[in-house]
């Protein structure tokens, strides 16, 4: 059922999932789907690395997963390309079609979905193609001023790491995500987590709510 979805999604790139013949359960019907939210340079992906090494979850960024379809020559690859250079969201079929992919390879039920979603359309997008919802969701809250430095500093040889494109990202940020944030605060499943401080400062505040998710599944 998933992969038939799946070749749909990548048959149709203007599709609209309104109804309920067009959801999908995951494979992993007891996955544990975490969202890592925040702005460009909040530490989302330096964090994860550490839940990775701590809590065994798999990591999964949108962000990288839109660049590796760039390289792959992908049909979407200009698309994309052109996109991320604007500090803008690429359509939310393309991404979610991308996560799917992941979710659905592998043994791992664990997901840090990084990056994802970033406006309330991906948001809903991937809630009506999966029929789930994340089971948390973290935020990384950091100022302005300092995601800037960051991302400055960074050295990646990414696109998108210059000032003119981390102006457009950081209002795109402020508009799109925020309330997309809002939301699951509304919906009491969101952790907000101070980020500025070292490194390791940060995780002491990430390290409780994956203990808690833990002894949770250990008791049920
Ligand atoms: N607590 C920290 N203090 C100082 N620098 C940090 C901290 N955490 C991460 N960094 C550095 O800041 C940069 C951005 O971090 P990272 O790539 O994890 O952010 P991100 O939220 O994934 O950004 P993006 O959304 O642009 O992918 C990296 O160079 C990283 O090494
Ligand atoms: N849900 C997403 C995630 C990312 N993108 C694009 C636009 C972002 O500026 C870029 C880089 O993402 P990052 O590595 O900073 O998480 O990728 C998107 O369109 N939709
Ligand atoms: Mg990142």
């Amino acid at each position: 059922m998933l992969r038939r979805t799946i070749a749909s999604l990548k048959s149709s790139i203007s599709l609209h999932i309104t109804e309920e013949k067009d959801r999908i359960c995951p494979k992993h019907i007891d996955s544990v789907i975490t969202f890592v939210l925040g702005g460009p340079g909040s530490g989302k992906g330096t964090q994860c690395a550490k839940i990775v090494e701590t809590f065994g979850f798999k990591h999964l960024s949108a962000g990288d997963l839109l660049r590796k379809e760039i390289v792959s020559d992908s049909e979407y690859g200009s698309m994309i390309l052109d996109t991320i250079r604007e500090g803008k969201i690429v359509p939310s079929e393309v991404t979610v079609k991308l996560i799917l992919r992941e979710l659905e390879s592998g043994d791992n039920h664990k997901f840090l979905i990084d990056g994802f979603p970033r406006s309330e359309e991906n948001r809903i997008a991937f809630e009506h193609i999966t029929g789930s919802e994340p089971n948390f969701v973290l935020f990384f809250d950091c100022p302005e001023e300092e995601m800037v430095k960051r991302v400055l500093s960074r050295n990646q040889g990414r696109i998108d790491d210059n000032i003119d494109t981390i102006k457009k990202r950081l209002k795109v940020f402020e508009s799109l995500n925020l309330p997309v944030i809002d939301y699951y605060a509304k919906k009491g499943k969101l952790h907000r987590i101070n980020a500025v401080g070292t490194e390791d400062e940060i995780f002491e505040q990430v390290r409780p709510v994956f203990a808690a998710c833990e002894k949770k599944a250990t008791i049920t």
